[in-house]
């Protein structure tokens, strides 16, 4: 188990990162972390790796991993970290890349490993292949495939399909994600990718303001984001007072929705006109005036810009919203 304890961190230009951050991960969970550019994500997996010195501690059971002022090499065995930059050797070709870490006592089983990790990245057709000659993208699935060659006890993944295009992302994602949880892997994620935060996480966190903003089951956090900052990590999100919906509704209270609760209806008291409508391939994204304010909706069909759209909003919803 990854164990956290009050880590802190500022850097030498004295600002404040992280403090007082505090969490546990099982062996084997998935957690990634949200947040806004620069809130920290990046900063904290290089001090949970050992790259940077916290005042706080971190332990992998029983054992504290210690910070670069006791460490003359950082980094754990165990451990592996992806970081934004790749770290690849260019003039090695790929299959060397992978290998780095394997030992050479063993070359055919090496030879296997190389040839096991490359299928997991796609990349079996590219092992004699000059790193340098890569795309972006495909130097982060070598880069990918050279952190599980050792069969960590837990990987750090720094944005790990930032370079990687929708084409390939998905079915490269199930993949990885499949195979961490396979071999008990634990997985600490930075990511801005809302399906590597819902789809394949047991456990969403928020960091914000130097410290855990929120931590939930992605269901639970999507569903009940506790106000509008976190709802906005996953996409387009309205606060709406609720008295703009709610008949006879007096209150201040204002509630949180995704586009896709705002239903189109033939009639309903929730009347506004339509600004514009995006295509978003299933879907249109609906731009929409309510009462001054700015709204939007999934519908199946554009709405033409002017015509009047009448929404409807369940009541358990409304309830289950409120803030
Ligand atoms: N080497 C550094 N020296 C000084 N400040 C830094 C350094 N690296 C990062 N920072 C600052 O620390 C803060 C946190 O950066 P960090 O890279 O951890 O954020 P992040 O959440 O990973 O961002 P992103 O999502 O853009 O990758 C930012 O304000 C950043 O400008």
């Amino acid at each position: 188990m990854l164990k956290l304890e009050n880590v802190s961190f500022a850097y030498e230009n004295g600002e404040q990162v992280l403090e007082n951050v505090s969490f546990t991960a099982k062996r084997g969970e998935n957690i990634s972390i949200i947040g806004e550019s620069g809130c920290g994500k990046s900063t904290l997996l290089q001090i949970i790796y050992g790259l940077l010195h916290t005042e706080g501690k971190v332990f992998w059971g029983e054992q504290e991993l210690l910070g670069p002022n006791f460490n003359l090499v950082p980094g754990e065995d165990f451990i592996k970290y992806l970081a934004q930059d790749f770290d690849l050797m260019l003039p090695l070709s790929v299959a060397d890349n992978v290998g780095k870490y394997l030992s050479n006592m063993y070359p055919v089983k090496k030879k296997k490993r190389i040839q096991e990790l490359l299928e997991v990245v796609e990349m079996e057709d590219m092992a004699n292949k000059k790193t340098k000659l890569l795309s972006g993208g495909q130097q982060q699935r070598v880069a990918l495939a050279r952190a599980l060659a050792k069969e960590p006890e837990m990987v750090l993944l720094d944005e790990p399909f930032s370079h990687i295009d929708h084409f390939r992302k998905n079915n490269l994602r199930r993949k990885v994600f499949k195979y961490l949880k396979e071999q008990n892997i634990t997985c600490i994620i930075a990511t801005h990718d809302i399906t590597d935060a819902l789809a394949f996480a047991d456990t969403t966190m928020v960091l914000k303001d130097h410290n855990i903003y929120a931590k939930a089951t992605p269901e639970d956090l999507y569903n009940n984001p506790p106000n509008k900052y976190v709802a906005s990590l996953f996409g387009d999100v309205n606060e709406l007072m609720l008295k703009d919906i709610v008949q006879n509704e007096t209150s201040t209270k204002k509630i949180i929705l995704y586009p896709e609760e705002l239903k189109v209806s033939r009639k309903s008291p929730i009347k506004a006109t339509v600004i514009t409508s995006y295509f978003k391939g299933s879907t249109y994204l609906i731009e929409a005036d309510l009462n001054g304010k700015t709204v939007f909706a999934e519908h199946r069909s554009a709405i033409p810009s002017g015509a009047h759209v009448y929404f409807v909003i369940s009541k358990p919803l409304i309830e289950k919203r409120k803030i």
